[in-house]
């Protein structure tokens, strides 16, 4: 038995609801990311993806369910259970007018970590993003996968044991998404918990332990990571799902 056996799961939702004006939203969602996993969730635009991680970071209150971080029910959840936490959902940075480096160093403060060990924590941000050159430039400056690079360095940089990341390698390059893989496995092997969305399901097949597929509010079932043809079994899974609705 591993050492993060013991540990109540990373994130958990519990029948999530959210509803939307015009139908849209959640209609029951039961999601569990464990110590040591990551967990892919991948589905069509508009399918929930962005709501579901939004409800699960406290972002967007459920309508019904209840979601846990690291064992703390949603409603409980303080300072020190946030902190704990790293996420890109929503915008990556939140000051465009500091350069990478100040933002690195915000970040990890605002993420409890001691002023003592700011600068060695941004340091090492840096060098594993590979943002040296970029670490001096305001991010307003910067291009879309470098900003993305920041935002992802700002969200993993104080070690996190619960990660959350919507479509995180949309902008970047092939380097960037080879440096993020790297990362989140380490992440992941150290006994963090990772929930990531993305349409690229061959990257999704390298990482993911788990992948779970979103159609129209629901998990509607599962990907075998190591499966052949992922495209297939995706499209077989939505196609399926949308007929079974449309004829109920
Ligand atoms: N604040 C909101 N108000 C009303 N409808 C919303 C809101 N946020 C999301 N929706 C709707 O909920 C549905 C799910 O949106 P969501 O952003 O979660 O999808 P997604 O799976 O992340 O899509 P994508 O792959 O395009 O990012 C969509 O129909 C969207 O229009």
């Amino acid at each position: 038995m591993t050492s993060h056996e013991c540990t109540p799961p990373r994130l958990e939702g519990h029948g999530l609801v959210r509803r939307f004006r015009g139908g849209a939203g959640l209609r029951g969602v039961d999601l569990t990311v464990s110590a040591g996993e990551i967990h892919a969730i991948v589905g069509l635009n508009g399918a929930g993806k962005t709501t579901l991680m939004r409800v699960l970071l406290g972002m967007l209150r459920a309508d019904e369910g209840e979601g846990r971080v690291n064992g703390v029910g949603l409603r409980d959840a303080d300072a020190a259970t946030w902190a704990r936490v790293g996420q890109v959902v929503e915008q990556p940075l939140a000051y465009a007018e500091l350069t990478a480096r100040g933002n690195l160093e915000i970040a990890a403060r605002l993420h409890g970590i001691e002023p003592g060990r700011v600068a060695g924590i941004v340091d090492h941000a840096i060098e594993e993003f590979d943002l040296g050159r970029y670490a001096p430039v305001r991010t307003s400056r910067l291009s879309l996968g470098n900003r993305q690079r920041v935002g992802l360095a700002a969200a993993l940089q104080h070690g996190p044991s619960v990660i959350v990341l919507d479509e995180p390698t949309n902008a970047l390059d092939p380097a960037g998404v080879i440096l993020l893989r790297e990362s989140l496995l380490r992440r992941a092997a150290a006994g963090a918990g990772i929930l990531v969305s993305s349409h690229h399901l061959d990257e999704v097949a390298r990482v993911a332990d788990r992948i779970t597929v979103i159609n129209d509010g629901r998990a509607i079932g599962s990907l075998d990571p190591g499966g052949l043809d992922l495209e297939r079994a995706f499209f077989d899974l939505v196609l399926t799902d949308d007929e079974a609705r449309r004829s109920a």
